[in-house]
């Protein structure tokens, strides 16, 4: 994989049923971005609306670095036609459920399959998140259960809490290693129409030597 000078756009989404805690793990993220300030407090959240967008830059092991592009979806079914239309355009997705709310365990499987029906299996790489870790006297979902339902569905799975700041940046970094990886095993194929994965060229300065060469401009 080409790496000098160039740098890749992953397209995630974060889905899951209504507050189980997409945005407000999202935001942690995007916070915890170098030269961004903690939040002091987790912010009390209103509901998204449809899909709103995010976006923080990160250096991958090999110095490939990547922009990703968060969007953040609306949980509630009335939403559902809206963020089914960003299906086709996303390469991951986090599949969110509340550790102390057993429905949204169950749900999962469904925003899968949704997924899957409208991309098809070669495009999607997912990420399991049990939310809400902070909550441990009323847990609802085992963390051995999450594993074997993540394995069932041939993903990694991540407990992460927005409150303590808990694997925040490990469930991010988890997803995009393995977007990493199946581009690089060609699992996932870059296409010019799809914008899941964009690959941005950024060409050098011309110097001295290379005054016939057009110069080139960063497209990020
Ligand atoms: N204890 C605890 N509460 C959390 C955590 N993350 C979010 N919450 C709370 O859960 C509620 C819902 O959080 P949101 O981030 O709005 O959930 P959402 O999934 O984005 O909801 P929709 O936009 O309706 O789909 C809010 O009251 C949050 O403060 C967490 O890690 N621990």
């Amino acid at each position: 994989m080409e790496v000098e000078g160039c740098h890749f756009q992953f397209r995630i989404a974060l889905l899951g049923d209504a507050a189980v805690g997409k945005t407000s793990l999202l935001l942690r993220y995007v916070a915890g971005a170098p030269g961004i300030r903690e939040p002091e407090l987790e912010p009390e959240v209103a509901p998204t609306v449809g899909v709103e967008f995010y976006s923080r830059a990160l250096q991958l092991r090999d110095g490939l670095r990547v922009k990703l592009q968060l969007w953040d979806t609306a949980g509630h079914e009335r939403f559902r036609c809206i963020t089914r239309s960003f299906y086709r355009h996303m390469v991951g997705a986090l599949l969110v459920f509340d550790v102390t709310n057993r429905e949204s365990f169950e749900h999962i499987r469904d925003w899968h399959q949704e997924v899957m029906a409208t991309q098809g299996p070669d495009k999607a790489v997912f990420l399991l998140v049990g939310h809400k870790s902070d909550l441990q006297s009323s847990r609802c979902v085992s963390a051995q259960e999450a594993e074997e339902l993540a394995t069932s569905l041939g993903m990694a799975f991540v407990e992460t809490s927005a409150r303590n700041n808990s694997n925040v940046d490990l469930a991010f970094d988890t997803l995009t290693s393995a977007i990493q990886q199946a581009l690089q095993q060609g699992d996932i194929k870059l296409e010019e129409d799809w914008g899941g994965i964009r690959f941005i060229h950024k060409t050098r300065s011309p110097g001295p030597s290379s005054r016939n060469q057009h110069p080139g401009s960063c497209q990020c």
